[in-house]
C-alpha cells in the first residue's frame, strides 16, 4: 500500500474526483485519532492535537502553515489554550480529494510524539 505521509499533493483541478469511499476507507487506515465531518455539506478531516500550553499549540499552528504553504494546500486550523484542530478537504471540489489524505498524514508527522 501506498504511504501517504511519503507522497506530495498533486495539483488540484476543478474537475478532480472526490475520494470514493473506497478510497477514503483505505486511507484512513494510514490515519491516527481522524475523524470526517460534514460541515454544509462538504465532507472534511478533522483532528484535534492536544498541547500543554498555548506557546507549543501556536508552535505547531505555524509548522502546519509552512507545510500549507509547501504544499499549496491548505487547512483550517483553530488554534487555542493546549489545542490545535486541523481540518483539511479541498475548497474547488467541495471535499475530500486523495490530496488532503496526504496532508493529514504529514501534519501527524508533525506533531512532536
Ligand atoms: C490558487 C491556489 O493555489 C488554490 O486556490 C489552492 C490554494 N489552497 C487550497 N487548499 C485547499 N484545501 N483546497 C483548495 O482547493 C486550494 N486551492
Amino acid at each position: 500500500m501506498e504511504i501517504l505521509s511519503n507522497q506530495t499533493c498533486e495539483a488540484c483541478r476543478v474537475d478532480a474526483p472526490l475520494a470514493t469511499a473506497e478510497e477514503t476507507a483505505s486511507w484512513m487506515t494510514q490515519l491516527t485519532d481522524w475523524q470526517i465531518q460534514s460541515v454544509d455539506n462538504i465532507k472534511r478531516l478533522v483532528k484535534v492535537y492536544k498541547f500543554n500550553n498555548f506557546v507549543d499549540a501556536l508552535a505547531f499552528t505555524n509548522q502546519v502553515g509552512e507545510l500549507a504553504e509547501s504544499l499549496a494546500h491548505h487547512p483550517a486550523i483553530l488554534t487555542e489554550w493546549g489545542q490545535v484542530t486541523v481540518s483539511w478537504w479541498t475548497h474547488k471540489i467541495g471535499g475530500l480529494h486523495k490530496n488532503d489524505f496526504i496532508c493529514a498524514a504529514k501534519t501527524d508527522s508533525l506533531y512532536p510524539s
